[in-house]
Order: C-alpha cells, then structure tokens, then sequence
C-alpha cells in the first residue's frame, strides 16, 4: 500500500495490544487503516467481521487473503443451515404469532414477540426483566407480575417452537441461529489469531459476548457517534466496561470531506458533549441550503422509509430516473402494491396471499395497526391514504426506477441505509426530528444526532442541509456567543 499513513494511524498500525479499541470518526480511514494492519502482521490469520453483507463484500475486495471476512450471521449460519434452512424467516408476524399463542389480546402478542426478539439479541441465557419491551409506553417491568409471567411464559413457548427444526409455525430468524450458536461456545481462537470487529458500536450484547470470550487478538473499530440500531438491541459495544483495559487509539482525520463538513459535523456532535474534533482533511465541501441546480445525481437522504417512498412517489411522475440505496423492494413496496389492492377489496390482485390469511379485510387490519402501533402498518396506511391515484403512481414509480447509480437522475435513501457510502451531492431531507425538541428523551434526541452527523458526513462535495440542520447551527452560534459573553463577565 503506497500511502502516507498519519501518526495516528501508525501508532495503530504498530500497535500489538491482546486487545485494541479503535474510535475512528465518519471517513477517517478506518477500512484502509485495517487492512494496512493486516498486511503489516501478514503472518497473523485474520477473521474480520463485517456488520453487514454490503460491507463484507467490499472488504472481500481489498483485504488480503489472510483475512477472512464474514458476517456474524453468516458464522453462525454453517451449523445450522441443513436443518433449519426450510423454516428460516426474517421476523415473526403477529397475526400468525396470535394463532400460534392462541389469543386476540394484541397489546400481549406485541409483548411477547417484542419479549423474544430482545431475548435474541441479549447475551443472556434465560429470559430476564432486560427483555421486556415498553407496553402502552409505560416499562414492561412495571406491567403487573401476572402480565409479565403470561409474556415470559409464551415467549419461552415461542423459542422452543423456533428452535425445533419439525415445527415450521414459529420460523427460526436471523438471530435465532445466531443465539444457538452462541449458546454452543465456539471457540474461533482455534482458526484465527486477531478479530476485526467492525462497527463496534452496532454489535448486539449477544455479538459482544460471542468475540469477548475468545482468547486470541481483538480489535474493537468504531464510532460510537455512528450507533444507528440502538433498537435492535445494540447498546454501545464500544463502552462496554470489558474494554476499560483495552489500548484505546483514534482515527480523526476524514480525508472525504473537508474542513466545512467537519465544522458542521463537530457542531451536531457538541450537542453529545464530543470533545474530540474530526478533522476535515480531504476535498473542500460547501455547505448549502439547497444544492446547485447543477448538482449532479444528488443523494436525498432521509429519515423515514415513508419519506423516501413519498420522495420517489413524487420524482418519478415528475419523470426523474431514480436510484434506490438497497434496492428497492427492501423499501417494501410490493406490500404497499398489496395492501393497496387489499384495501380496495381487490383480493384478486393481493400477490402475497399470506397476507390474506393474516387479516380478514381491511377494517381488521386498521384495528390491528390502531391497537399495535405497529410501524410497518402504520406507514403502509399513511401512503395509502395520500394518494388518490396511488395505483398509477406506483406503477410509474417501478416504471423510472434504475438499477445502476449512473444511470439515475437521483438517488434516494434512508440516513440507516447511507451509512458508510459517500455520494458527490447530498441533500438531507426536511422529515427528520428536531433533537432540540424538549419533549424528546435523552435516549432518542442522541439517536436523532447520530443520525445526523452520519448523514451529513456522506457528501464530498456539496451538501445541502436540513431546517433540523440549520437549528442546531444556531443553537449552537447562540451557545458560542453567550460563553464568550459570561466569560468576558457581560
Ligand atoms: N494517510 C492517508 N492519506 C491520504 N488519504 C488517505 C490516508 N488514509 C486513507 N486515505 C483515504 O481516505 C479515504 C477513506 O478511507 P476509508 O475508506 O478507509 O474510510 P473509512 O473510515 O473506512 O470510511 P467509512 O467508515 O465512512 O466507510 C480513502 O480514499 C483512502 O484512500
């Protein structure tokens, strides 16, 4: 590698520590720092593990062949596959879940299924109070004793039927396996001298507890201010007190953006009390309120699946070609198709006939979306209702939508799914919540901020910000000027 590594990241690269915590701040070099490490200690094997398939697949194209790259999942997937393969799903519906249970009490289905999910997300062995989920927004561990032992009980129900390879009613998920193989103890310091674990700051308790035991080299690399899936069950693995010994180094010097974007990216991250500067060392990025009308093929990034659904609604019957970040059934658009159709009684046209055996019609599943809250069907109802020609819109929409980057006039995202890419032109869109909004608790104004500061770290060139943005900004001006005011004694 020909590069004229910085002093942070040499003393990383000859750093030998048993165990490494790595901060690195948005596009400070942290894949090509991992890699120049891992062909420094080229006689080392290397198991590096990637948070996510996309991320795996582009460090398979720059690792050297002593690093083996690989999902936890993916891991995980090899003792299982052969038995389980027939019966593996990527989540519980509540419809078959209330069968399965054999009750009509939602607000319970809800408990129990968001009780297990939490369970296979936590390192822990047994179901535990940590589990519970918030019900009619009061903690679960305040729900009366009798609640709770209904909820563990059928939670435990539901994990055995999951785990039995004969019972294909309750489908085995993506951490279900995950959470056998953990339970089994592997041992990977058998096959590998150093784990590069990557986005540390997603790993779940389950993920964290599975590369803690192992005996040989680890290195945690990360930005906590990047933790974008709290929700899943991940709590900040980089603070995990077990890494109070580690040698902790820094990555802080972005070499994407220049010294606008990291002015803009301290400022939303001074509102988590960050200390620490990034520095913008590559290309000067200027800083709009909205892009250059010669901006090319800009990113729109947004905070809510709905708000790029309504965006991609609305470019394409304006007739602009349109890229989606994930493709674009991963936005759910053939179940929108589908509940569109269903919501017109129009059984005939439902493509996903599980659907029909789910809900009886389209007033139950009002109901259901009302008592639940579910977030998939409370967004699948409000574009439902936005539109009177959703169906032509929609078709217009499959119609516009390209499947190569170059090939679009736009390209549309959600901030979740931008994380580690960089575009030219970034746009952040206006659905986005105000984190200076005081009746947002502490756990959600940081996750809002996180948000931010990832999505605003994706342009290299321009970036156009946001009201949200702009607010921060003046916050923070206003902040500035009235310290510098008390500290002259005014
Ligand atoms: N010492 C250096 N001098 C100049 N450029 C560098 C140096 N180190 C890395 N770079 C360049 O910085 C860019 C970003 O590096 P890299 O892809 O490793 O970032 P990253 O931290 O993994 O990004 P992200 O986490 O946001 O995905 C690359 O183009 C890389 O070549």
């Amino acid at each position: 590698m020909d590069i004229n590594w910085t002093s942070e990241q040499l003393e990383f690269l000859n750093c030998t520590a048993p165990l490494i915590r790595l901060r690195a701040f948005a596009g400070a070099s942290k894949t090509t720092s991992l890699e120049g490490y891992s062909r420094k200690h080229n006689r080392l094997k290397y198991l590096y593990l990637a948070y996510n398939k996309a991320i795996r697949d582009e460090a398979k194209k720059r690792f050297p062949k002593n690093v083996v790259c690989a999902t936890t999942h993916e891991l995980a997937y090899k003792g299982y596959r052969a038995k389980y393969e027939h019966k593996l799903e990527g989540g519980l519906r509540l419809g078959d879940m209330a069968k399965v249970l054999n009750t009509n009490d939602w607000t319970v289905v809800r408990a129990v299924v968001d009780t297990l999910n939490n369970f296979l997300c936590s390192p822990l062995e047994t179901f535990h109070e940590s589990h519970l989920p918030m019900v009619k927004r009061m903690p679960g561990s305040q729900m009366p004793p009798s609640f709770i032992e209904n909820v563990f009980k059928s939670a435990e129900y539901l994990w055995e039927r999951m785990i039995d390879p004969e019972d294909t009613s309750v489908p085995l998920l993506h951490d279900g396996y995950l959470k056998m193989y953990l339970l089994s103890n592997p041992d990977l310091s058998r096959t590998y001298d150093v784990i590069l674990a990557d986005e540390s700051q997603d790993l779940n308790g389950l993920t964290l507890a599975l590369i803690k035991k192992q005996s040989c080299r680890k290195i945690f690399v990360g930005d906590r201010h990047q933790e974008l899936y709290r929700f899943r069950g991940s709590d900040n693995a980089l603070d995990d007190p077990d890494l109070d010994d580690a040698v902790d180094l820094r990555l802080t010097r972005s070499f994407r953006f220049g010294p606008a974007t990291a002015a803009l990216a301290n400022i939303i991250l001074s509102f988590k009390g960050e200390t620490v500067p990034v520095i913008g060392a590559g290309a000067r990025t200027k800083i709009r309120s909205t892009l250059d009308s010669d901006a090319k093929r800009p990113a729109l990034l947004h905070r809510t699946v709905m708000g790029v659904i309504l965006s991609a609604l609305d470019y394409t019957a304006a007739g602009k070609k349109v890229f989606w970040i994930g493709k674009i059934d991963s936005y759910q658009i053939s179940s929108i198709e589908d509940l569109y159709w269903f919501s017109e009684g129009r059984t005939d046209k439902v493509k996903n006939k599980r659907l029909l055996k789910e809900f009886s019609d389209w007033h139950q599943y009002l109901t259901i979306a009302e008592e639940t809250k579910d977030r998939e069907m409370v967004r699948a109802i409000k574009i439902i209702n936005a539109y009177d020609d959703l169906e032509a819109r929609l078709r217009q929409m499959r119609a516009m939508t390209v499947n190569e980057e170059d090939k679009a006039d736009i390209i549309l995202a959600t901030a979740h799914r931008s994380k580690g890419l960089e575009f030219d032109n970034v746009a952040l869109m206006d659905d986005f919540p105000d984190p200076l909004d005081p009746q947002m608790d502490h756990g959600s104004r940081e996750d809002e901020l996180n948000l931010l500061y990832v999505a605003a770290t994706r342009a290299k060139y321009q970036l156009a910000v946001n009201q949200v943005v702009i607010g921060l900004m003046r916050e923070h001006a206003y902040k500035v000027k009235m310290a510098a005011k008390q500290a002259q004694g005014v």
